[in-house]
C-alpha cells in the first residue's frame, strides 16, 4: 500500500461541475473571470445545478423560487433565540441550525431526484436567512424578512442590516458569492460527498460540510486574516509582524493553496474590490497592508494569496462582523456542495479508502489485573 499525506494529487472522483487546470478555474466550462464580472449569484447556482446558464425566463423563475423559500420555520428562529449567542461561533450555530432545518422538512429523507432538487432550493434559500437572523438576534434585534423583489446578494445585506444596501455593497457581496460557489474537490465538498455516498440525506451532507469549512486551514481562514490585519494595526507593522510569525514557523492565514502554485484566480477580483471599498470607507490601510503581506510572502515563501485573503478586507469594509466571514463563505459554497451532492447521488458508490496500518504488531491480550 502507498499512502499520500493529505491525499495530495489523488484523483478521487469524476465531476462535471468545476475544474482547476493550469491554475485556471472554470464552472461547467465557464471561466471564473467572466462569471465574476458578469453573473449574478443566482445565475451561477443555476449553472452549477443544471450544467447550463439560465435563459432570462428561467433565471427569473429561479430567483422567485429562491426568494419564496427564504423564510425559516419558527422553530429554527426560536432555537436561535434559545441559547447564549454571545459565546457561540456563528459557524457552530449554522451547523446546528442546518441540521435542525432537516427536522422540519417533510421530504428530508425522500431520496427521489425531484425531491432532492426541491430540498436544494430550500436549503440554498434558507442558509442566508439563518446567518443573518443569527447575526441580528445576538445583537438583541429581530430577524428581518426577505424582500421578494431583491436578488440573493441584496437580500442577504437587507436581512443583515435591516435596510437596503448600496449598489457597490451588493456588487461586492454578489462577486464574493460567485467566486466562492464551487471549487472542485476541496475539503468541505469532499466531506459532503463522502457523507451522502452512504446514501445519507442532503441535510446530513451539508451539515458535515459546514463542519469541514469551519476549520482555519479551509474556510475559517478568512476570519483569521482579519484577526491578523487587526493585530498588525498599521501598515508599517506589517512586515515585522509577518517576519516574526514565519520565524516562529506559524502559518500566514490566507496564503498558500494545495492546488494553485502560481496564484488563485479568484484573489485578484477580491483584491480590486478591497482596493475600491477601503478607499470609499477611508480606510485604505487594510488594503495597503494586505498588499505588503502578499508581496512579502510571494517573494520569500513563493506562496500565493488565496481566495480568503482579500475577502477579509472586503467584508470588513462592508461593516460585517468578523466571525460572519466564514458563514458568508458557507452561504455561497452550499451551492457547490449541493451540486456535488446531487452529482454523487446520480452515480453513487460508497467512498471508502484504506489506511496503511502503522500501529503495534499483534499483541497478547492481558486480563485487566495483569496490566502494568
Ligand atoms: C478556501 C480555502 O480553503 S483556501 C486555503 C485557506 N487556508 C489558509 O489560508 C491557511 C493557510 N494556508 C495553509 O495552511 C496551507 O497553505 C494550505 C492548508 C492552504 C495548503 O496546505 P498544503 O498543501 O498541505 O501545504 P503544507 O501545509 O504542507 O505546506 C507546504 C509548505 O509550505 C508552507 N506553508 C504553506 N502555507 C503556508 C502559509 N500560509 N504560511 C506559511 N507557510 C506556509 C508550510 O509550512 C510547508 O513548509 P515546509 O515544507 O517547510 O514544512
Ligand atoms: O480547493 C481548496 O482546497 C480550497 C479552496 O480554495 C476552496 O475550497 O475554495
Amino acid at each position: 500500500m502507498t499512502t499520500t499525506k493529505g491525499l495530495e494529487g489523488v484523483v478521487a472522483t469524476q465531476s462535471s461541475i468545476s475544474s482547476i487546470i493550469d491554475d485556471q478555474l472554470t464552472y461547467v466550462g465557464y471561466k471564473i473571470d467572466d462569471l465574476a464580472e458578469n453573473s449574478s449569484f443566482e445565475e451561477v447556482i443555476y449553472l452549477l445545478w443544471n450544467q447550463k446558464l439560465p435563459a432570462k425566463t428561467e433565471l427569473d423563475a429561479f430567483k422567485a423560487e429562491l426568494a419564496e423559500n427564504m423564510k425559516l420555520p419558527d422553530a429554527v428562529i426560536d432555537h436561535l433565540r434559545s441559547y447564549d449567542l454571545s459565546t457561540v461561533h456563528p459557524m457552530a450555530a449554522l451547523r446546528t441550525a442546518v441540521s435542525l432545518l432537516g427536522l422540519y422538512d417533510e421530504e428530508a429523507d425522500v431520496m427521489e431526484p425531484d425531491a432532492n432538487k426541491r430540498k436544494a432550493v430550500r436549503l440554498q434559500a434558507k442558509i442566508a436567512t439563518i446567518v443573518t437572523a443569527f447575526a441580528r438576534i445576538r445583537k438583541g434585534k429581530d430577524p428581518v424578512q426577505p424582500k421578494k423583489e431583491l436578488g440573493y446578494a441584496a437580500n442577504f445585506l437587507y436581512m443583515l442590516n435591516g435596510k437596503e444596501a448600496k449598489d457597490i455593497e451588493v456588487e461586492a457581496i454578489n462577486k464574493a458569492l460567485v467566486l466562492h460557489a464551487d471549487h472542485e474537490l476541496n475539503a468541505s465538498t469532499f466531506t459532503a460527498r463522502v457523507c451522502v455516498a452512504t446514501l445519507s440525506d442532503i441535510y446530513s451532507g451539508v451539515t458535515a460540510a459546514i463542519g469541514a469549512l469551519k476549520g482555519p486551514l479551509h474556510g475559517g481562514a478568512n476570519e483569521r486574516v482579519m484577526k491578523m490585519l487587526t493585530e498588525i494595526g498599521e501598515e508599517e507593522n506589517a512586515i515585522p509582524y509577518i517576519k516574526e510569525k514565519l520565524e516562529n514557523k506559524e502559518k500566514i492565514m490566507g496564503m498558500g493553496h494545495r492546488v494553485y502554485r502560481n496564484g488563485d484566480p479568484r484573489a485578484k477580483h477580491l483584491k480590486r474590490m478591497s482596493e475600491e471599498l477601503t478607499k470609499i470607507t477611508g480606510q485604505p490601510k487594510w488594503f495597503n497592508m494586505s498588499v505588503k503581506i502578499e508581496e512579502y510572502i510571494k517573494e520569500n515563501k513563493g506562496l500565493p494569496a488565496n481566495v480568503d485573503f482579500y475577502s477579509a478586507s472586503v467584508y470588513h469594509s462592508l461593516g460585517i462582523d468578523h466571525d460572519l466571514f466564514t458563514p458568508i463563505f458557507a452561504t455561497s459554497r452550499v451551492s457547490g456542495w449541493l451540486a456535488h451532492i446531487l452529482e454523487q447521488y446520480d452515480n453513487n458508490r460508497l467512498i471508502r479508502p484504506r489506511a496503511e496500518y502503522i500501529g503495534p504488531n499483534t499483541q497478547d491480550y492481558a486480563a485487566i489485573e495483569n496490566r502494568g
